[in-house]
C-alpha cells in the first residue's frame, strides 16, 4: 500500500474508531525501510479464544455477539484524580464545569451524548470516564485540551491515568492511614500509587500517616516503572522491594516501626534487601504482619485484550494453565503474611477461571478454614459484576478435562487437582496433591543462592524463567521447572480439537466461589477483572 493511500486508510479507520486495525510489522524500522513497510491487519480473532470461553460458560449465549464485539474496540481512557492531593476539590470543579460541558454534546436527535463522565461506582466523583481510547487523545485536535490537561495533571501527580477496572482492586481492601499495606506484585505501580493516597488521605492539615505501603515486584526493571510512578506522590511512606513475592521474606518490626528482615545465620547473613537495623533487641521486635494485602498476581493477561490486542493472535489455553500454580504459592504467602482480622485481595486481569476460580479455591482448602472468603456483593453496589462460577473446564493440548482423573499420565504434573472445581472442601481434601506439590516446591527453592557460586542453582534459574504474557514479566517462576512454551498449547484448528473432546460429568465446587466477582468488558465498556475479598 502506499504511503498516501496508507495514510488516507489510517484517517478513515480512525475516524471511524477503529485504530486497533492497522499496525506496522516491525517496531522501528529505518526511514528508507519505513517508506516501503507493508501495514498489516491486526488480528482481533481467535477461535480458539472464542471456543474456550463459550465452553466456560462466563457469557451467556445471548450476550455472545456483544461480548466478542466490544473485545475488538478499543479502550476508554479513564483515569483518577489524587484524593490526598491538595488540588482535588480544584481538579473536581474543573471538569464537571468545564470540560463537561465543552466535551458532551447533544446528538442530531437532541439526545446528550456523554463523552465525559464520572465513573458512578468510584467514591466521591474521584475517578472519570472518557469515551475516547488514549490514541484519540493524542491524534485528535479537538481534544488537545484535555489531552495537554490530563498529561500535565498526571506528570505532577493531581491524577493518575489507569484503566477502570484496574481500580477496583484497591477499593476493597478499605485502606486506612493506620494501616500496614503490602502490595506483593506491585509495578507498573498503578494500583500501588492507589494505595498510598489511602494511606495518606486526611482533612488535617501537614498529615503524617502512621501506616506505610511495601510495594514489591520480582522484576528490577519493572521496580524502575514503579518508583517512577510512584515518586509523583512524595511519600515517605513507601518502601519499594524486589523478590519473588511466593519468597517474600518474613520483616520484623521494632515496636518503634523500624523493619528489620529476618535473616538465615547460615546463609547470607546481612545482605537481606529490607534490612534497616541490625541491633536488634529480642524482647522489642514482634514479625511484621500486615493488615491489607494485594495480591495483584502475574497472568495471562486476557482481560487486557482491548488495551494490547496482540493478545489476540498469541493467547492459547496454556496461558493460564502455566500461571496456576505461581499464583497461588503467591497468595499462600500473602495468607501467611496476613495479621488475623486483616483484609488479601487476590486479583488478576484475567478472565480464565483456572487462574481465578480455582487459585481462590485452593487457597481455601489450603488454609483449613483460618481465612474465608467475603461476600462483598452489597459493596459499591453500582459497579456491575456476575459472581464467581462453581464449575469450569480445564483445556489441555485439545482436550476438555472436568476431573484431574482424566488428566494423561504425563501430564498430571502440570495439569494439576486445583485447577479443577474438585467439588471437594478443604475438610474433605486437607492436603491435595498441588498442596504437596508447592511444598515440594518451597522446600526445593530454599536454597536461594543469590551470588550465583551455586552452579545447580544457576541451572535451576534458567530453567524456571517463564515469561509472562500478560505482564511482560520474563524472570524466575518458582515452578516444576516447565516453561511456558512448554505449557502452552499450539492453537489447534477448532474442528480438530472437537474430536478430541471427553464426555465426562462436570465438577462442581461447594466452596462459596460465587462471593468472587468478575467485571466483563460489555457490562460497562471496560476491561474485564477477576477479584476476590479474603479475610
Ligand atoms: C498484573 S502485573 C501487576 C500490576 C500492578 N499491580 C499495577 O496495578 O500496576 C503483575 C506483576 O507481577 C510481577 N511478577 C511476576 N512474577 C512475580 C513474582 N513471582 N513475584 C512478584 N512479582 C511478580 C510482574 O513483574 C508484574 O509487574
Amino acid at each position: 500500500m502506499g504511503g498516501n493511500k496508507r495514510g488516507r486508510t489510517q484517517r478513515r479507520h480512525f475516524r471511524q474508531g477503529r485504530e486497533n486495525v492497522w499496525k506496522k510489522p516491525r517496531a522501528s524500522p529505518s526511514p528508507s525501510e519505513a517508506a516501503q513497510t507493508q501495514w498489516e491487519p491486526l488480528v482481533t480473532q481467535n477461535l480458539v479464544f472464542e471456543q474456550y470461553y463459550k465452553e466456560q460458560g462466563i457469557i451467556p449465549d445471548e450476550e455472545w455477539d456483544e461480548f466478542i464485539s466490544i473485545l475488538q474496540k478499543p479502550l476508554p481512557a479513564a483515569f483518577r484524580i489524587n484524593s490526598s492531593g491538595q488540588f482535588s476539590d480544584d481538579i473536581l470543579s474543573q471538569l464537571e464545569n468545564e470540560f463537561l460541558a465543552s466535551l458532551n454534546a447533544e446528538d442530531v436527535g437532541g439526545n446528550v451524548v456523554e463523552h465525559i463522565r464520572p465513573l458512578p461506582w468510584y467514591p466521591a466523583k474521584l475517578a472519570w470516564h472518557l469515551n475516547f481510547s488514549r490514541m484519540q487523545l493524542r491524534k485528535n485536535q479537538t481534544l488537545e485540551r484535555i489531552h495537554e490537561f490530563l498529561k500535565q495533571e498526571n506528570e505532577i501527580g493531581n491524577i493518575t491515568r489507569q484503566e477502570a477496572v484496574s481500580m477496583v482492586p484497591p477499593l476493597f481492601l478499605d485502606v486506612q492511614s493506620h494501616h500496614y499495606v503490602l502490595d506483593m506484585c506491585a509495578a507498573p505501580g498503578s494500583k500501588t500509587f492507589q494505595l498510598l493516597e489511602m494511606i495518606h488521605k486526611s482533612d488535617k492539615l501537614a498529615f503524617l500517616p502512621k501506616g506505610m505501603v511495601i510495594a514489591n515486584d520480582a522484576d528490577v526493571q519493572r521496580c524502575n516503572l514503579l518508583i517512577h510512578q510512584t515518586k509523583r506522590m512524595c511519600s515517605a511512606n513507601l518502601l519499594v522491594t524486589n523478590h519473588e513475592a511466593q519468597n517474600f521474606p518474613s520483616c520484623r518490626c521494632k515496636n518503634n516501626g523500624m523493619l528489620t528482615q529476618t535473616t538465615n545465620e547460615t546463609e547470607d547473613k546481612g545482605s537481606g534487601r529490607l534490612e534497616m537495623n541490625e541491633d536488634t533487641h529480642a524482647e522489642s521486635i514482634t514479625e511484621l504482619l500486615f493488615d491489607r494485602i494485594l495480591c495483584d498476581v502475574p497472568c495471562s493477561g486476557d482481560g487486557t485484550i482491548r488495551k494490547a490486542p496482540d493478545i489476540w493472535k498469541k493467547w492459547n489455553a496454556g496461558l493460564g494453565n502455566g500461571v496456576h500454580r505461581l499464583q497461588v504459592q503467591i497468595a499462600m504467602r500473602g495468607v501467611a503474611l496476613l495479621k488475623v482480622g486483616g483484609k488479601l485481595v487476590y486479583s488478576t486481569c484475567s478472565m480464565n477461571p483456572v487462574e481465578d476460580e480455582a487459585v481462590v479455591g485452593e487457597v481455601l482448602r489450603q488454609s483449613g478454614g483460618s481465612i474465608e472468603l467475603l461476600d462483598v456483593s452489597a459493596e459499591f453496589p453500582e459497579l456491575k459484576r456476575r459472581p464467581g462460577l462453581k464449575s469450569w473446564k480445564v483445556r489441555d493440548k485439545g482436550k476438555w478435562l472436568t476431573s484431574h482423573r482424566q488428566v494423561d499420565k504425563h501430564r498430571k504434573t502440570t495439569i494439576v487437582p486445583s485447577m479443577f472445581p474438585s467439588g471437594k472442601s478443604w475438610k474433605d481434601n486437607s492436603m491435595s496433591d498441588a498442596t504437596q506439590d508447592c511444598k515440594k516446591t518451597e522446600i526445593e527453592m530454599e536454597p536461594k543462592v543469590t551470588n550465583g557460586s551455586d552452579k545447580n542453582m544457576e541451572e535451576k534459574s534458567v530453567n524456571n524463567d517463564m515469561p509472562c504474557e500478560g505482564c511482560g514479566y520474563t524472570g524466575k517462576h518458582s515452578n516444576d521447572g516447565n516453561t511456558i512454551s512448554e505449557l502452552a498449547e499450539v492453537p489447534l484448528d477448532v474442528n480438530d480439537a472437537e474430536d478430541e473432546e471427553v464426555e465426562a460429568e462436570a465438577e462442581v465446587s461447594s466452596l462459596p466461589l460465587e462471593r468472587c466477582m468478575r467485571i466483563i468488558p460489555h457490562d460497562q465498556d471496560t476491561g474485564a477483572f477477576f477479584i476476590a475479598v479474603f479475610q
